[in-house]
């Protein structure tokens, strides 16, 4: 008899029919107040489960599947479940690393250009007329090149934006991290310094850590201050890795120049939001990885791996190898 799975994201067709060929699999669009009910019978029987990270599986939800075998998620981020509570049940939690670091990195480097040369808000000048003479200097934006750019969370998709800015930008790369990485210090001459040394002396400070107990609120109004009054704040991990009201304090009231931000508290952000607000806050849907040809890539690899973690092999992608194994 075949397996079990939900999928709770559409996928392409021919996605939908290589789990369709290996699983029994019942479809959710996403989890919400219409379809919670029918989804907790689903997940009283399932032994897999294979979406995006935009749904949030709890504990206190997945203790309702207690068939449960593998999860597959389309990202390489695992915060929306708790790694611990799925490998004391014996889960593992497949994800997609690597397919996605150039696409992501290009997108976190449209955040440094469109906050650095004020792209968005001169852009809507023109498109609402009132470009009515030279813009003049109040309107003139900081250079990229040559600057400094401190990454925080030198992994595989802060790497390749330290790659983009040393070899297309002639930038200074400098990072911390939670451990040294030779290959960015031999390919890049990237310089490993603390978390408190990068905020003072980089011009863009880029965000790209994991959400973690450790990584939660990250950067804050103390982090802020440390940072020079011309600096650049991108945040392309996760919106809990900040505080998000003290980054509107330090936007509103010149502590940084600007921030570019992928990734939010509140997800959506609400239109309400005081970032909103702000000309110097360049704001993106979350769209990192949105390229037709990664997703499509994430969605494969997710496939991939649900298929092979039902049938016994988590070798590759599993987030809490190491948790399982202990
Ligand atoms: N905006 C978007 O659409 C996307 C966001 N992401 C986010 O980016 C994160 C990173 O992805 P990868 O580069 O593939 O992961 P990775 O695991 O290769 O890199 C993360 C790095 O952060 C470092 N780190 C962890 N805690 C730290 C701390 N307290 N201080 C400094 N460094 C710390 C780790 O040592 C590691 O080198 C994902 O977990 C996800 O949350 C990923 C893809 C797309
Ligand atoms: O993969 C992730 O973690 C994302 O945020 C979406 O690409």
């Amino acid at each position: 008899m075949k397996k079990k799975v939900i999928l709770y994201r559409d996928i392409p067709a021919q996605e939908r029919q290589r789990l369709d060929d290996q699983f029994d699999v019942t479809f959710f669009d996403g989890m919400n107040e219409s379809n919670k009910d029918a989804f907790v019978i689903a997940l009283s029987e399932t032994e897999g489960l294979i979406g995006s990270n935009s749904t949030s599986m709890p504990p206190t939800l997945l203790d309702l599947a207690p068939r449960l075998q593998a999860a597959s998620t389309i990202s390489v981020g695992t915060d929306k479940f708790d790694l611990t509570y799925l490998s004391q049940r014996g889960i593992p939690l497949m994800h997609t690393p690597g397919v996605l670091n150039e696409t992501t990195a290009d997108t976190l480097f449209t955040l440094i250009m469109c906050t650095a040369r004020r792209a968005i808000e001169l852009s809507n000048m023109v498109r609402e007329g009132r470009w009515t003479s030279n813009i003049g200097e109040s309107l003139y934006g900081t250079d990229v090149h040559g600057k400094t750019l401190g990454i925080i969370g030198m992994g595989r998709i802060g790497y390749a934006i330290a790659k983009r800015g040393h070899f297309g930008f002639d930038m200074k790369i400098q990072y911390s991290n939670r451990h040294r990485k030779p290959d960015a210090e031999q390919d890049l001459n990237a310089t490993f310094m603390d978390m408190e040394e990068l905020l003072k002396t980089s011009d863009f400070v880029c965000v790209m850590t994991p959400l973690t107990s450790q990584t939660e609120r990250l950067i804050g109004a103390k982090e802020f201050a440390m940072m020079k009054k011309s600096a650049i704040f991108i945040n392309g991990s996760r919106g809990k890795v900040i505080d998000e009201a003290a980054l509107v304090e330090a936007l509103s009231n010149g502590t940084i120049r600007a921030a570019g931000l992928d990734v939010f508290e509140v997800e959506p952000l609400p239109a309400s939001s005081p970032l909103c607000k702000l000309d110097n806050a360049v704001l993106f849907p979350h769209i990192g990885s949105a390229t037709t040809e990664t997703r499509l890539k994430m969605i494969t690899c997710a496939v991939d791996n649900l298929i092979n973690a039902l049938n016994g092999d988590i070798s590759q992608n599993c987030a809490n190898k190491e948790q399982l194994n202990r």
